[in-house]
């Protein structure tokens, strides 16, 4: 029998700089954070470099390029300024998302289906400096396909809807979908990551779903953090994600 493959952990420290950001201080620190967390078993970390700089500072991410030990996961809006910034940084990892300057947070997912030709460009522009794509979408079979048909090797499934969601079976319809989603990413030979609003309650039923290679993880670590510590945060969530038996 084939063992089923352990689930990575992606920590996204954007919200340690949300905190720094709040006062213009010089802390706390986001990669002092990124270095705490891969000590305690990151597999790689997370940042967004938003357009609106309300939390990651270019800084950032220089200077967390030149420690960090694991992967870097750069999220960034499909711009030109951001295809050059990840050009100079050549991260592992870049995770096309959606931004719009008044959202809270992300919500919903990248549109790939509505703009194939402008993704296909950015996804080929990254790939040449040695990026691996992953676009950021909900788990809809349009977009999934679309995003197999720009070229990028990933994609990571918007889990928000699962995590708002108001009842048992909102939820579970959500799963369901997410469940689907992986599914059909990986029967196209993508690599299947998935994240947003995941939490220390909601996080196994998406971790056991067979076939998943990361989760993205950031304000309920991060929020967590504030009591037991950030090394403490993320042993806690790597355990639950690596206990999450497929149900
Ligand atoms: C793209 C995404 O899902 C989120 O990573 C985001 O990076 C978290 O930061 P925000 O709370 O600013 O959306
Ligand atoms: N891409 C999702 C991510 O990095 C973390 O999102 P959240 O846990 O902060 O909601």
């Amino acid at each position: 029998m084939t063992e089923a493959k352990r689930v990575l952990l992606g920590v996204n420290i954007d919200h340690v700089a949300t905190l720094r950001q709040a006062r213009g201080t010089r802390y706390p620190d986001p990669v002092k954070a990124a270095l705490d967390a891969e000590e305690a078993g990151a597999d790689g970390i997370t940042v967004h470099l938003r357009e609106d700089r309300r939390h990651i500072q270019e800084r950032d991410v220089r200077v967390l390029k030149e420690v960090m030990q694991t992967r870097m996961n750069f999220e960034m809006g499909v711009t030109d300024f951001m295809l050059a910034f990840a050009e100079e940084i050549r991260p592992e990892h870049v995770c096309l998302v959606p931004e719009t300057r008044q959202e809270l947070t992300t919500e919903g997912g990248l549109d790939v289906a509505g703009q194939e030709a402008r993704i296909a460009a950015a996804v080929q522009r990254l790939a040449a400096v040695g990026s691996e794509v992953s676009l950021f979408i909900d788990a809809d079979p349009r977009q999934i396909e679309a995003s197999k048909r720009v070229g990028a090797p990933a994609i990571e499934l918007h889990t928000g809807r699962y995590a708002d969601a108001h009842t048992p079976q909102e939820a579970e319809a959500e799963l369901q979908r997410i469940r689907e989603g992986v599914a059909l990413g990986v029967s196209l030979g993508l690599i299947v990551n998935a994240g947003h609003g995941l939490h220390y309650h909601n996080v196994e039923p998406v971790a056991a779903i067979p076939g998943i290679n990361e989760l993205n993880i950031g304000h309920a670590l991060v929020s967590h953090a504030l009591f037991v510590g950030f090394k403490e945060a993320v042993r806690e969530m790597k355990q639950l994600i690596q206990g999450a038996a497929p149900r």
